[in-house]
C-alpha cells in the first residue's frame, strides 16, 4: 500500500492540499479527479519524492522502495523533449535503474522495452528523435518507460492528454490491465466519465480530499458540487 497520512504541503502561505489522507492499494485502477490547482499533481510528487510535505507523510507498507517500486509519468509538457535521444532510449530509461550503472542493458531488458514499446503502439517509431513526435506519440513513449520499470505501482498524471479517443480507450484497457496483474495503478485526469467506466477508485480533491471510494460512493451531486464549484484558483482570487 502507498498513501498519505494528514498530509500538508505548502509552496508559500497557501496550502496546495491540506490534511490530506488516502491510500492506493495492489490491484486496484484509482483515479484522482479535481480542478485546476487542486493540488492533484502535488499528491502524486509527494507519493514518489519529488515534493517534501510539510506536515504528515507518506507511507509505504509492501516493502522495498519507492525509489525501486513506483514507476511515475509526470505531466507530458514538464519535460524537454528536445533533449537528443530516441524513442528506444526514452523507454529504455525505464530499465536503468534496475540495470545500474556498472552493466549494460542485457537481452531481458531489450526484450523488456520492446514489449513495452508494442503495447503502447510506438514499437515502429523505435529509432525515431523524441522531438520528431506528435503530442499523442510522445504521451506512449512516457507510457512505455514506465511499463518497461516493471514496477509495483504506477503513479500517472494526466497520461491521456492529446491522445486521440480511440487510442485513450486502448490505453485505459492497458491501464485496467496492469492493475489486473496485482499493480496500484493511479492516474490523475479531467474525464470524470472515463474515470467512472475504467477506474474502481477515485478520489475527488480540492485543496483537501472531498470524497474517496467506489465511482457509485463518490459520485454524488453534493460531492460533485464541492470540488468544482468554486476552483482553487477562484479562492486565491477571492482571497487576494
Ligand atoms: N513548485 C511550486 N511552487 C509554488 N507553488 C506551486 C508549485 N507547484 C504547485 N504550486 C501551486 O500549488 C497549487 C496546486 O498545484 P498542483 O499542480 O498540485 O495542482 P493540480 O491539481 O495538479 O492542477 P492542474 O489540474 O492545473 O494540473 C496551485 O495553486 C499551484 O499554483
Amino acid at each position: 500500500m502507498l498513501g498519505v497520512e494528514n498530509l500538508t504541503v505548502r509552496y508559500g502561505a497557501q496550502p496546495a492540499l491540506e490534511d490530506a489522507s488516502v491510500r492506493f492499494v495492489p490491484g486496484t485502477f484509482s483515479a484522482i479527479i479535481g480542478p485546476n490547482g487542486a493540488g492533484k499533481s502535488t499528491l502524486l510528487k509527494t507519493l514518489v519524492g519529488l515534493t517534501t510535505p510539510t506536515t504528515g507523510e507518506v507511507v509505504f507498507t509492501d516493502g522495498g522502495s519507492v525509489q525501486d517500486d513506483v514507476a511515475y509519468v509526470p505531466q507530458q509538457q514538464t519535460l524537454d523533449w528536445a533533449f537528443p535521444v530516441t524513442v528506444w532510449d526514452v523507454a529504455m530509461m525505464g530499465r536503468t535503474g534496475r540495470v545500474g550503472w556498472l552493466r549494460w542493458p542485457g537481452r531481458a531488458d531489450r526484450e523488456q522495452v520492446a514489449e513495452a514499446l508494442r503495447q503502447t503502439g510506438v514499437y515502429d517509431l523505435r529509432g525515431r528523435h523524441i522531438g520528431a513526435l506528435s503530442g499523442g506519440q510522445r504521451q506512449r513513449v512516457l507510457l512505455a518507460r514506465m511499463l518497461a520499470r516493471d514496477a509495483r505501482v504506477l503513479l500517472l498524471d494526466e497520461p491521456l492528454t492529446g491522445v486521440d479517443a480511440g487510442t485513450q480507450e486502448q490505453l485505459m484497457a492497458l491501464l485496467r490491465a496492469q492493475a489486473g496483474e496485482g499493480r496500484a495503478v493511479v492516474m490523475v485526469t479531467h474525464d470524470l466519465e472515463q474515470a467512472r467506466r475504467w477506474c474502481d477508485h477515485l478520489v475527488l480533491v480540492n485543496r483537501r480530499i472531498i470524497a474517496d471510494g467506489t465511482p457509485e460512493e463518490v459520485y454524488t451531486p453534493r460531492n460533485i458540487e464541492a470540488t468544482f464549484s468554486s476552483s482553487h484558483l477562484g479562492h486565491t482570487h477571492a482571497e487576494a
